[in-house]
């Protein structure tokens, strides 16, 4: 987009029912339709890396179908993300369900294309074995990144039946790789048993801290908040959020679901509480609607998306008006 071209934003809902019409990511055009994106939305529906519950591959869909209510202005940022930046839906990445190295190389090279226009990414859906392709092509545009994963889980195990690439691994991994900053990585929103203490031991060594899900309630979200933007400073930041992060009452669709989670509203407050961050790209997965009940899950993560769409266009605007 050239400094006087205005971005194109979604469709207007008091003169198009926002129910009608194929769903994009808040009724964005699609890329496409705009030729270039400053924030690619992109769809990756692939789940054969889940050790439990299938159906992460219709997340993205869903998320997008719940994402038709959210409305252009965002009070809590006090920004108007798609007027700030070009937005728009990238559609989906087409990953082979039957051979997960080689949707491992297809989700990398996609998100290679994409970073490669200029845009950020955030993408929706899938299982949490995607973090690993997209966190590879991040690296190589940025260098090893400051990773926050909101998860119930830590995802640093090795391995799951003799598999490398699963939705329980990717962080291992990527830390393997040398593709993440091990100065600047937590989790946020852990809970529930694991397989032995050994577990914790590990992913201490692979230098994650720990923000469990009893320390949001018990400290709250903007102490969390500011204890996280200390730690990640300037580094290029990417946030990966599996949705399993908020309680089941507040995300009932996802496959392997854990009690004692956060809330959706202490999860978007934490988020806010990090506009400042240098986001480079963001996932929302492990969303699977089968499961779900009158879209509690897909709205969520549509909200979460939503706040991390607006922290990159915020930025994307600052960076802008700096030149
Ligand atoms: N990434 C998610 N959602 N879950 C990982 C769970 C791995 C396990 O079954 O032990
Ligand atoms: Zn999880
Ligand atoms: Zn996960």
């Amino acid at each position: 987009m050239s400094s006087n071209e205005q971005p194109r934003g979604p469709v207007d809902s008091s003169r198009i029912p926002r129910y009608a019409g194929p769903a994009t990511f808040a009724r964005l055009p699609r890329l496409d339709e705009v030729g270039r994106a400053d924030v690619a939305v992109v769809g990756v529906p692939f789940d054969s890396g889940v050790s439990y519950r299938p159906g992460a591959r219709f997340g993205g869909n869903a998320i997008r179908e719940a994402s038709r209510l959210l409305r252009p202005y965002n009070p809590a940022q006090d920004a108007s993300p798609f007027a700030l930046a070009q937005v728009a839906d990238a559609g989906d990445i087409a990953a082979n369900p039957f051979n997960i190295n080689e949707a491992v190389e297809t989700i990398e090279a996609a998100a290679d294309d994409l970073l490669g226009t200029g845009a950020r990414m955030m993408t929706l859906g899938g299982d949490h074995t995607i973090a690993l392709p997209l966190l590879r092509s991040v690296a190589k545009k940025h260098g090893p990144v400051a990773l926050l994963h909101f998860d119930a889980h830590l995802d640093t195990w090795d391995t799951y039946f003799g598999a490398e690439y699963t939705h329980g691994t990717p962080f291992r991994r990527a830390v393997e790789e040398g593709i993440l900053d091990t100065e600047a990585l937590s989790h946020v929103g852990t809970r529930g048993p694991l397989y032995g203490k050994q577990d914790l031991t590990d992913d201490e060594k692979m230098g994650f801290g720990i923000v469990t899900s009893s320390d949001v309630y018990r400290r709250g979200a903007d102490e969390v908040a500011d204890q996280l933007r200390q730690r990640i400073g300037d580094r290029p930041l990417y946030i990966s959020i599996d949705i399993d992060c908020l309680d089941p009452a507040h995300a009932p669709g996802t496959g392997t679901p854990e009690a004692g989670g956060m809330t959706s509203r202490e999860l978007l407050e934490i988020l806010r509480g990090l506009a400042s961050c240098n986001l480079v790209s963001a996932d929302v997965v492990e969303v699977a609607p089968a499961y779900d009940h009158a879209e509690i899950t897909s709205v969520a993560a549509s909200h979460t998306a939503y706040e991390l769409t607006t922290i990159m266009s915020r930025q994307i605007a600052d960076a802008r008006t700096s030149q």
